[in-house]
């Protein structure tokens, strides 16, 4: 059995009245994120920490940030082809354990739906994903609310 750890780590911008997408669930939030597809901050740290495990790139190698077809893209079908990529190669997932830094909206009450969100568009099992949530004790891009990041970090194993 092998067994690789990947790393995944992104931020987006936040902007007034821009919509908010956080593990494939939309949030009600005066200021969402910022990007080329729907900056859903939370699946891009995922796609990385499992991309990386599988020594396979990264989420701007396989989806260009430039290529029009990505233009407001869903980020769950982005996910979506990610598993495919790193099932292709004949790994599974193990776990993944994410922190998002955002100052607001409180992202405790959404964490089963993002959980159960996940779940159903990677094919894993719901308590293999574990979702976590920090403020940034209002210091830094995060805590002006200019920003929010994802830390996350991926198992994955094939016989
Ligand atoms: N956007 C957020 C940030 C934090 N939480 C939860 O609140 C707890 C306390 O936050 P600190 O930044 O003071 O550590 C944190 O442990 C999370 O449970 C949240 O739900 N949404
Ligand atoms: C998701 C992609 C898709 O074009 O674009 P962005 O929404 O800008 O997100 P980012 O994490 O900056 O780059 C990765 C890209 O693959």
């Amino acid at each position: 059995m092998k067994i690789r750890v990947g790393q995944g780590y992104d931020v987006h911008r936040q902007g007034k009245g821009e919509e908010l997408w956080l593990g494939g669930i939309k949030f009600e939030h005066t200021h969402g994120l910022i990007g080329h597809s729907d900056a859903d901050v939370l699946i891009h740290a995922i796609c990385d920490a499992i991309l990386g495990a599988a020594n396979m790139r990264d989420i701007g190698f396989h989806f260009a940030d430039t290529d029009p077809q990505y233009k407001g893209i869903d980020s769950k079908i982005l996910l979506k082809d990610v598993m495919e990529l790193v099932r292709k190669e004949g790994w599974e997932l193990g776990n993944i354990d994410c922190t998002i830094v955002a100052e607001k909206p409180k992202i405790n009450p959404h964490i089963p739906a993002m959980k159960n969100c996940l779940a159903d568009v990677m094919s894993v099992d719901e308590d293999d994903i574990s979702i976590k949530a920090t403020t940034s004790e209002r210091m830094g891009f995060v805590g002006r609310e200019e920003g929010m990041a994802v830390h996350a970090v991926a198992l994955i194993q094939k016989a």
